[in-house]
């Protein structure tokens, strides 16, 4: 990305111990970040932390040292290389800026450096002015907060000087959850400074330890793939001007601008009302109830502590609550396997009535019931139909592509709803529910299989948390009423959803370096693979194509479906295959083989292995 001709700009601090090799031994790692991970934990008291005290200054009156906080933060010289706009555009993720933050992977070159963040949470300041239009007497709030990557304080400072050098002021949230994000800019509480004008997350999600990236929001909701192509081209304005000065200049004014708050404290006190007053009221409506969260050592450890507890469940037994950005138990995801292995573990060998996982920044989730049945996925997405159609009878289910024919059959014929299969991307079917809901048709739930999920009652939120709390609700209300406790109530909600006995996944890669692409885009590729598989659906009357279908080809036959489609982000073209046994999958698969042998760019490894090939 970086050219090695640049300007040199003096005294930025960098983080250095937290970017190491990753080969580097665990026990190296643990030592020195552990003090690092210690400054993640959420503040735990007050609601102003502190007040007009840069990050920066917060070392020298915090009884954590600096030093070991920034393990070997030294102040040393950033080189600011050259970045072109095509650099800048590249970090663009769908409505997301993910890039790599730290060194330490082969082939991965750092593309989030200190300048480029600051340059992008500037460029946003600019966008938010713009937008929002302030008189001159009004500054506006920004809130920031950020995962549990080691990257995290190394990037909210880099965002706290890039805002200040926008003129904006700053809200340090530390540790947060992207929901909580976007939350505070609806919470209306002066003592919280809220509501802020706009947010910033820092996270990469699931993504390895070495990437980061940015979500923003304003009281509208989660910027869309426009606007982040507007902040980005901004952002490569914005650093073509940079000069020593002008980020020194930032440094002092961010001096000016920054203030913290326990943000979190807010948010999960409201999660707690939320379930106290479903149970008509109640101070421990989960008394009794033994529930174990895993969040993967991500940013959602609060959820134990700061939701369950004071609603009475027992908690003990939950594992990976502390945040550590290397990820060293599994990959903090509820579409893993190891992942979801892990909390049916913990919920089995504590004898727990239910088991709540979630990713690294809470916006996704899954649980599992106390015999240790999954309910991810599909079947997430039947139980929270069966929960919002029970509240809002005959509504639309607006769910991502990937979902199966049994879960429409169970929305439509068991729960009386509409499924409505759109696109795949969170922020695809929030909009997709959102609009519907403007064009007359009701919709109450937006969900994926990958575990996002928002409803209208909750600002169409994407929050992973708040998903839980409806679970929550359910096995409160119906303890109240006298069901008695454990999580059948919720096993029962989604009886009768049929399940095929074959699902698979294969990612097919485009290589974006191959001949065969003559030059053209990985899209333009992918959509000449997708024309000549629907020529070979229309000439075989076993199989139909899905008359309403929003992406790729999806085609039924063989007692099942599948689906080839465009990846959302990645030159991949993802292939999912539902079938009453292998062998059907294996058809499926031949036909796709059939259709995506002669485009050479394409990595068929996987394929021809499931059809063994
Ligand atoms: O299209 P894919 O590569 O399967 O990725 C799709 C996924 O991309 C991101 O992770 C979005 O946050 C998800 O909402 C979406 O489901």
């Amino acid at each position: 990305m970086a050219a090695m001709s640049g300007k040199i700009v003096q005294h930025v601090l960098v983080a250095q111990c937290c970017q190491q090799d990753r080969h580097l031994s665990t026990q190296y790692r643990k030592d020195c970040c552990t003090p690092y991970r210690k400054n993640l934990l959420p503040y735990l008291s007050g609601k102003l932390a502190w007040n007009d005290i840069p990050t920066k200054k917060l070392s020298t009156f915090s009884n954590l040292n600096r030093a070991i906080v920034y393990c070997n933060a030294a102040s040393s010289a950033t080189i600011i290389h050259s970045v072109d706009k095509s650099a800048f555009l590249k970090l663009q993720n769908g409505s997301d800026i993910r890039g790599v933050a730290v060194d330490g992977v082969e082939g991965e070159p750092v593309s989030l450096t200190e300048p480029v963040t600051e340059a992008i949470a500037a460029a946003f300041a600019a966008w938010l002015l713009d937008r929002k239009k302030p008189d001159s007497s009004t500054r506006l709030k920004v809130s920031v907060g950020h995962d549990s990557r080691v990257s995290a304080q190394k990037m909210q400072d880099a965002v706290s000087r890039g805002l200040a050098g926008g003129g904006v002021d700053i809200i340090q949230y530390g540790l947060a959850s992207t929901p909580a994000m976007f939350n505070s800019t609806l919470t209306k509480n002066e003592d919280f400074l809220c509501p802020a004008d706009g947010s910033i997350m820092i996270t990469a999600s699931h993504l390895p330890y070495n990437r980061n990236g940015f979500k923003f929001f304003t009281n509208a909701g989660g910027l869309g793939k426009v606007d982040i192509k507007d902040i980005l081209e901004r952002a490569a304005d914005i650093y073509k001007n940079f000069t020593d000065e002008g980020l020194k200049e930032a440094e002092k004014r961010a001096a000016q601008s920054v203030k913290r708050v326990d943000y979190m404290t807010v948010y999960t006190s409201d999660l707690v009302a939320a379930v106290r007053k479903a149970a008509g009221n109640i101070e421990k409506p989960l008394e009794g109830f033994h529930i174990v969260v895993d969040a993967g050592n991500g940013a959602g450890g609060f959820f134990a502590e700061k939701v369950l507890q004071p609603l009475g469940a027992i908690t003990t037994g939950s594992q990976f609550l502390e945040p550590d950005g290397y990820f060293p138990n599994h990959i903090p995801n509820p579409e893993d396997k190891d992942a979801m292995k892990a909390i049916t573990k913990a919920v089995l060998d504590n004898k727990a009535d239910l088991g709540i996982i979630f990713d690294t920044d809470v916006d996704r989730s899954a649980a599992v019931d106390s015999s240790g049945r999954e309910l991810n996925r599909n079947r997430l997405i039947a139980l929270m139909s069966a929960i919002v159609l029970e509240e809002h009878p005959g509504t639309t289910i607006v769910t991502d592509s990937v979902t199966s024919d049994g879960l429409t059959t169970f929305i439509e014929k068991k729960l009386g709803g509409r499924h409505h299969r759109f696109k795949r991307g969170y922020k695809n079917v929030i909009d997709e529910a959102i609009r519907l809901n403007s064009v007359g048709e009701e919709s109450h739930l937006a969900i994926e299989t990958s575990g996002h999920g928002a409803l209208k009652e909750n600002h169409w939120l994407d929050d992973g948390a708040y998903l839980m709390v409806k679970l929550l609700n359910k096995l409160a209300s119906a303890k109240a009423s006298g069901m008695g406790k454990g999580s059948k109530v919720l096993t029962d909600m989604v009886d009768g959803l049929q399940e095929p006995a074959i699902s698979v996944e294969l990612r097919l890669k485009i290589n974006q370096d191959h001949e065969d692409l003559k030059g053209g885009s990985f899209r333009a590729y992918g959509e000449a693979v997708l024309q000549n598989l629907e020529n070979i659906i229309a000439s075989d009357p076993k199989l139909q194509k899905a008359p309403v279908n929003y992406e790729g080809v999806r085609v039924s036959g063989y007692g099942g479906w599948f689906l080839l489609r465009l990846s959302l982000h990645d030159p991949v073209l993802p292939l999912n295959i539902e079938a009453p046994s292998n062998e059907d999958a294996i058809k499926f698969g031949l036909v796709v083989h059939s259709a995506v042998r002669e485009f050479t760019a394409l990595d068929t490894s996987a394929l021809n292995k499931f059809v063994h090939i």
